[in-house]
């Protein structure tokens, strides 16, 4: 398959439901879940300290140093299958990748926020590509600002399910225009690994 355009108005996002096979997917997730030294964080919100509900890992060329919602990561070096993954986005998408930012979320309770991926040493128009590993999740994006939510016409924020396999990319204007999130399910889904290759200005 090949990376299709979904229609979203002042945004650019692209999504390959197939982009690695069922099978390659299992085996990615397996091999990460051991190899990976996952973090449990706490994350500033609102000028108070909470733990993060998932589980996070930052990989990157030396240098790439992100600030992450009032945290400083350091990357850790690139794993042979991470390294590998990374060439094939970079493939798909025609865009370097110098680090990745890994979340795992241990069942329907894990979650994460409404948030823009705007961070500074981003730039103005990053692109970013999401690898989804394992459950099938609902990402939604809902409009910003206020104005222009009004504008689309949405009644409510868009659902997209991620399957195991999929490739997501958002550039151009996606992260000025538009939030996204991965809220909680009370289904009894499985883990799942969400892989998000970014370019990080040192
Ligand atoms: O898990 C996802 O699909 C979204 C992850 C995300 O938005 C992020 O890492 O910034
Ligand atoms: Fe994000």
């Amino acid at each position: 398959m090949a990376l299709l355009h979904l229609p979203l108005p002042a945004a650019e996002l692209l999504l390959d439901p197939s982009f690695l096979s069922l099978v390659e997917a299992e085996h990615l997730l397996a091999n990460l879940t051991a190899a990976v030294p996952w973090r449990h964080e706490p994350i500033r919100l609102f000028g108070r300290e909470v733990m993060q509900p998932r589980l996070t890992a930052w990989y990157g060329d030396a240098g790439a140093a992100y600030a992450y919602s009032g945290l400083r990561l350091e990357p850790l070096p690139w794993l042979p299958e991470l390294q590998l993954l990374r060439r094939q986005v970079e493939q798909a998408t025609g865009t370097p990748f110098n680090s990745v930012l890994l979340n795992l979320y241990r069942s329907g309770q894990d979650s994460m926020g409404y948030h823009a991926d705007d961070e500074p040493e981003l730039g103005s128009e990053p692109v970013i590509a999401s690898v989804t590993l394992g459950a099938t999740r609902r990402f939604r994006l809902k409009p910003r600002p206020a104005a222009f939510a009004e504008a689309t016409g949405l009644p409510a924020p868009l659902s997209l399910p991620l399957t195991s396999g999929s490739l997501l990319v958002m550039r151009g204007p996606t992260q000025r225009n538009w939030l996204h999130a991965l809220p909680k399910t009370s289904q009894p889904v499985g883990p799942r690994l969400n892989l998000t290759f970014r370019w990080v200005r040192g």
